[in-house]
């Protein structure tokens, strides 16, 4: 064999391992297991819709838990329905997010947390044109400034925690919060591409406390929320968001709970949802050096993937200004 198919043959064989032996090494942070078992899991937006029901299969895994909302009737049915389905009494809240002090307040009535789920949210869709100033202020007070007010009530408790197991911190993203701006989402991605930003920076500030961030991202998830928001949603808005399809709740739920137990940064709920992570990931952790091997393999190609998906709703809004017979550059 020639000396340059040898050393070729070498490459191939050899850059990989390198890659995975390099890689191994430089993944930070290290991975980790978030147990809920018995720990005390706040979750805020927990009175319907993936809050309610991520409050339910955490009670039902054995954690002790706490819902947040503004409304304290449907706060009394959820914990209700957690009884109903699980015979578990879950502890329930009522403050809105935007209030600070009412966020202290609630989080110190219900005692040390171990892990925190961000997910209330507020979302309308609409050209901005269409949307009205004090709704494309209310996503992001809700959504983002909101979890900025429960992260600082909940943080000085974490640190100071008796018990040293690692803990979490977890936000409920969305995919149009993962660098992808969607027609009518103008207002609600603004508010969770903010998420993105939160989470890394915190991630670096609370590591050496063992608190463990992560950011999960469902797609359009069969919720009321969901149900309310297409009754006024942009046809084109919907024939984007449509690029990843509509999941089961339960699904999503799984997804997010197994993502924050492995203390995972990144939590995809779907296949589509995982192209879109790695496609997205950019500077952000990576705790699984697997992942970060696929990362460094696949980004290239699916951005690829993704200027198809481009040209493709490029596509569907020109069709759709054509049908309306109004002028249309792309
Ligand atoms: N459903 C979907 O298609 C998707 C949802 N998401 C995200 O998942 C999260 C939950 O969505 P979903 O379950 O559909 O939402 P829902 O509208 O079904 O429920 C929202 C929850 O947040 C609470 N909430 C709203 N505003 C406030 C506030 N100011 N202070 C405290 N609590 C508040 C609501 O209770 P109350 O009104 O009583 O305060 C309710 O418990 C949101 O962050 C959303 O952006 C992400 C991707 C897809
Ligand atoms: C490179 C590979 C890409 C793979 C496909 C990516 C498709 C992106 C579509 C984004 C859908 C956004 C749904 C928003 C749901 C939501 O948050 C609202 N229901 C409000 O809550």
């Amino acid at each position: 064999m020639a000396d340059s198919d040898l050393s070729l043959h070498l490459l191939c064989v050899f850059f990989p391992i390198f890659l995975l032996v390099f890689l191994k090494l430089i993944v930070r942070p290290r991975p980790v297991n978030i147990p809920i078992k018995s720990r005390h899991v706040f979750i805020t937006g927990g009175s319907r819709g993936i809050g309610l029901a991520l409050a339910r299969q955490a009670a039902a895994e054995g954690a002790r838990v706490t819902v947040l909302a503004r409304n304290l009737e449907k706060l009394e049915e959820a914990k209700a329905s957690i009884r109903l389905s699980t015979g578990i009494d879950v502890g329930i809240v009522s403050a809105d997010v935007r209030d600070f002090d009412a966020v202290k307040k609630a989080v110190e009535s219900a005692g040390p947390i171990d892990v925190l789920v961000c997910n209330q949210g507020v979302y309308a869709s609409g050209e901005i044109e269409n949307l009205e100033v004090k709704e494309i202020k209310g996503m992001i007070d809700v959504n983002l400034i909101g979890s900025f007010n429960v992260v600082k009530a909940v943080l000085p408790g974490m640190k100071n925690r008796i018990d040293r197991k690692p803990v979490s911190i977890a936000f409920m993203s969305s995919q149009s919060g993962q660098q992808v701006g969607i027609y009518g989402y103008s207002a609600y991605a603004a508010s969770k591409f903010g998420l993105r930003g939160l989470a890394e920076a915190l991630q670096q500030e609370v590591i050496a406390d063992d608190i463990h961030v992560s950011l999960i991202f469902p797609p359009d998830t069969d919720t009321p929320g969901l149900e309310e928001e297409n009754k006024r949603r942009p046809p084109l808005t919907s024939i984007i968001a449509a690029s990843s399809p509509v999941m089961r709740l339960d699904e999503v739920v799984k997804k997010a709970l197994n993502g924050i137990k492995s203390g995972s940064f990144f939590v995809p709920c779907s296949f589509k949802g995982l192209l879109l992570s790695i496609e997205t990931v950019g500077t952000s952790p990576q705790r699984s050096y697997f992942m970060a091997i696929v990362e460094v393999i696949l980004t290239g190609a699916l951005r690829i993937v993704a200027m198809c998906l481009q040209w493709s709703w490029y596509d569907s809004i020109k069709k759709w200004h054509t049908k309306r017979s109004s002028k249309f550059v792309a």
